[in-house]
């Protein structure tokens, strides 16, 4: 028998999937019919104006809200009732903003209470002092991987806004997301810390599949390989920036100008 061909970068595989995604409010259609594909290795944008349906569209992926209609696949598999715990547990990865993080425990201990919890220790807060040793090891390379090693030590609720969010992230690689989706990831940063952000999500995309929310349209010029423009719950236009951004109804809609 002849082995399938392997997929190769060339040929980037489908992750997560979404055909005819549908969330209707009490007769207001939020999402009307939205099919996506994210692929591994790729940084996909989801972008729209204010009401687009973009955060809906994640609570749909992440299954915080049922789907009125359509389907969601994620690796492969119907994820389209799957609980929101077990979607995490394949590896759909949702990325809160930095509410998620505890300020009062240090930057080390918030990433090992969050590797902690697909060990299914969840339960077992309060632990003896030391029991959570064992995963001192992996939450250094998670720190190392972000950039944050050297502020182990530090109060996670004296770190800069931008290091915050950057401290979240790596508590939610604790889950080691095969798809991370990121909710404006830069939303309230600065210059600088919008670099430093841009630069991690850029290297995690090597080995997994993003897709944001991303209002700043700098930041998805410069790191999306996909976008999708959503407009009253529907896609608009999808396809690499220079694509959508010379697209003219998305200029309209989404710029909202015809002359910019
Ligand atoms: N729970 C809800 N009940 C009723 N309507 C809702 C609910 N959630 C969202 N909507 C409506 O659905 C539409 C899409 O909202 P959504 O928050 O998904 O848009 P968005 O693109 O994320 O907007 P923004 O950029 O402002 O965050 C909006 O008209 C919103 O008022």
């Amino acid at each position: 028998m002849t082995a399938a061909p392997e997929k190769t970068d060339a040929e980037p595989r489908v992750v997560l999937s979404a055909r005819g995604l549908r969330k209707e409010f009490a007769g207001f259609v939020a999402v009307g019919g939205v099919d996506l594909d994210v692929h591994h290795g790729k940084i996909h944008a989801l972008i729209g104006p204010n009401g687009a349906g973009k955060t809906t569209v994640f609570n749909l992926l992440t299954k915080f809200l049922p789907p009125t209609g359509g389907r969601i696949e994620l690796l492969g598999q119907d994820i389209t009732r799957t609980p929101p715990a077990k979607v995490a547990r394949m590896g759909l990865v949702r990325s809160f903003q930095i509410s998620a993080i505890f300020p009062h425990l240090s930057v080390l201990d918030n990433v090992r209470v969050a590797l902690q919890r697909p060990n299914g220790l969840a339960t077992q807060f309060w632990r003896p002092a030391g029991a959570l040793d064992v995963l001192t090891p992996r939450a250094f390379e998670l720190l190392e991987t972000v950039g944050l090693a050297e502020a182990a030590h530090r109060l996670a609720g004296d770190l800069s806004y931008g290091r915050k969010r950057v401290l979240e992230i790596a508590t939610t690689l604790a889950l080691d997301p095969k798809v991370l989706l990121l909710d404006e990831p830069m939303a309230g940063m600065g210059h600088e810390d919008v670099a430093v952000v841009a630069g991690l999500i850029r290297s995690l995309a090597a080995d997994r599949a993003i897709l944001m929310v991303e209002h700043n349209l700098d930041v998805v010029a410069e790191l999306c390989d996909w976008i999708t423009v959503l407009q009253a719950g529907k896609i608009l236009a999808a396809g690499d920036y220079v694509t959508v951004s010379t697209d003219e109804r998305v200029r309209v809609a989404y710029m909202g100008t015809e002359d910019e």
